[in-house]
């Protein structure tokens, strides 16, 4: 498994520093959410803020897109070389076009789906797909309770993964940690977003590796 810690739940007052302890803590990758105030109730970070950011990281980022003008935060993000920039569904008229764009600059597409969407809303975009991103919280806010239905979810997806793209990835984002960890495993996950988990315990290193199963 995986393991992308959010920053979202980092302690933004000594960003540089959060960066270095989950690099050196063994993360594969860093989970940037960025939120634009109209998709989702809140705001985060923006390319000024997330710069630094890829400078000091050492792990590839991962950007996950919760705005309503998908095109307009790709190009502003795109220079970053992030290693997935990820979009809604529920935001894109035309989600096909844009993962063209996205692999266009040479960066990993993937789709996110919100708890309420199933997975064959995307069956006939997931040859074109580098990962699908499931949410198992409501997009906007770290820290929420999983929303257990995503287990089942995750093992349906996989089964279209398995007819229509076997080497696409499978993403949960949201209340993930040890208790839940063995479940999306066994689901078929191979990459868990987890950022309250990891920046709540004391051992950030250990966190992790309690992840990657
Ligand atoms: O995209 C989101 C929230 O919208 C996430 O990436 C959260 O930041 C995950 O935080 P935890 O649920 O792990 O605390
Ligand atoms: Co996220």
């Amino acid at each position: 498994m995986l393991v992308a810690p959010s920053i979202l739940s980092a302690d933004f007052g000594k960003l540089n520093e959060e960066i270095k302890a989950i690099c050196d803590g063994g993360c594969d990758l860093i989970h940037v959410d960025v939120m634009d105030g109209h998709f989702v109730p809140n705001m985060t970070l923006g390319p000024v803020v997330v710069a630094p950011v890829a400078k000091a990281a050492t792990k590839p980022l991962d950007v996950h897109l919760m705005v309503e003008n998908n095109t307009f935060f790709v190009e502003l993000f795109a220079p970053l070389k992030p290693m997935y920039i990820s979009f809604h569904i529920e935001s894109e008229k035309h989600p096909h076009r844009l993962i063209q764009k996205i692999r266009d600059y040479g960066i990993r597409p993937a789709i996110v789906l919100n708890p309420h969407t199933a997975p064959e809303a995307i069956e006939y975009l997931l040859e074109d797909l580098d990962m699908v991103l499931l949410m198992s919280v409501n997009p906007g806010f770290g820290g929420q309770k999983f929303i257990t239905n995503v287990i089942e979810k995750a093992s349906k997806l996989k089964e279209l993964i398995e007819k229509r793209n076997p080497s696409c990835l499978i993403q949960v984002d949201g209340g993930v940690n040890d208790k839940n960890i063995l479940e999306l495993k066994q689901a078929g996950v191979d990459v868990v977003v987890a950022g309250s988990y990891v920046f709540g315990n004391e051992d950030y290193s250990k966190a992790i590796k309690s992840l990657q199963v």
